[in-house]
């Protein structure tokens, strides 16, 4: 079973003022399979964040359906909305709350009995059971995060939405927030994240789907994307720094670093290393060192959202 699946998903902000009314997504299918870390990238304005309000029930939908963990959205809304936990991008806490005050109010907005809250367990996973009692005013930024992300699971839901939960923060507190999400991965919580840092979504996530204007432009597996482009960079130190010219095999783009390194990319599906390493011997290049690099996702990201 998916933990989440929507189908031909649309919403229309309606116009304000003088400009027009605004297309955000634009028919999102996306399936979301239980127990991945699922990342959920694209560009500024894709539409993420109208997604993920969506999900967390704070966006009404203009059309299209819903599933959270089996619940329809529409005609199951309360079994839906107990699904999901959501920890938002901004800071907004009620300064009159301990953190252990704010834990309790929301787990009594969710209807979790006294008898069935977490809340210790979930002060020590977040690391504010010494600031159990303190001010929410007296907290630190890093401190307020974690505290939001104990909110978004004081009801124990399926699924958890981390929306930019590393943005600006120091890597302490990184490392703290993934430890976290892959703890509660393991013992069986799906996680969806937005995030703009490409190299940790290829870290943390099994699989990805990348958003453009309001559509879904790629989901698949982290590997397969990484797969999807062949493009490899061959990097050549010469010993001395002289100017060679090259006869370059077709598809092969050569350029000079200015540190004088020799910069070769090429699809190995087409050209291999030493078709290229021969080629430079030919020009009467004696190599002192080489050195390749795969393509990341940050330039699958790149290839699919040029447009
Ligand atoms: N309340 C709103 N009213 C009108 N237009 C909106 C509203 N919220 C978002 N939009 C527009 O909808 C589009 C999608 O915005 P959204 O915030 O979902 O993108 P995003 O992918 O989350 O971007 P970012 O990475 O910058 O957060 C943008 O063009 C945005 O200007």
């Amino acid at each position: 079973m998916n933990a989440i699946e929507i189908r031909g998903l649309r919403k229309t902000y309606a116009a304000q003022g003088n400009q027009a009314p605004k297309d955000a997504l634009n028919g999102v299918d996306l399936d979301i399979p239980q127990g991945s870390i699922f990342g959920l990238l694209g560009p500024n304005g894709a539409g993420k964040s109208t997604l993920i309000n969506i999900l967390a029930g704070l966006v009404l939908k203009t059309q299209g359906q819903v599933k959270i963990w089996g619940f329809d959205q529409d005609s199951n809304p309360r079994q839906s909305r107990a699904s999901i936990g959501v920890m938002p991008q901004e800071l907004h806490l009620d300064p009159f709350f301990s953190p252990r005050g704010a834990l309790e109010m929301q787990a009594g907005l969710y209807g979790v009995a006294r008898g069935d809250r977490q809340t210790d367990t979930i002060l020590q996973l977040i690391g504010l059971s010494d600031k159990a009692d303190a001010h929410a005013r007296s907290l630190s930024g890093g401190m307020r995060r974690r505290l939001l992300l104990g909110k978004a699971l004081v009801h124990n839901p399926h699924v958890l939405v981390l929306d930019e939960p590393t943005a600006g923060v120091d890597i302490e507190l990184r490392n703290m927030l993934w430890a976290n999400v892959r703890k509660l991965n393991a013992q069986g919580m799906t996680i969806i994240l937005t995030t703009h840092y490409l190299e940790e979504a290829q870290e943390m996530c099994d699989e990805i789907a990348i958003i453009n204007h309001g559509a879904v432009v790629v989901q698949d597996t982290t590997q397969n994307l990484l797969g999807r482009l062949d493009s490899k960079t061959l990097v050549i130190q010469p010993q001395s720094p002289q100017i060679h010219e090259f006869e370059l095999p077709t598809g092969v783009q050569f350029d000079r670093a200015d540190d004088g390194t020799l910069v070769f990319s090429y699809r190995r599906g087409q050209t291999s290393a030493e078709d290229i390493l021969g080629m430079v011997r030919d020009a009467g290049v004696r190599i002192a060192d080489v050195k390749t690099q795969e393509a990341d996702l940050e330039d699958v990201f790149l290839d699919l959202t040029r447009a």
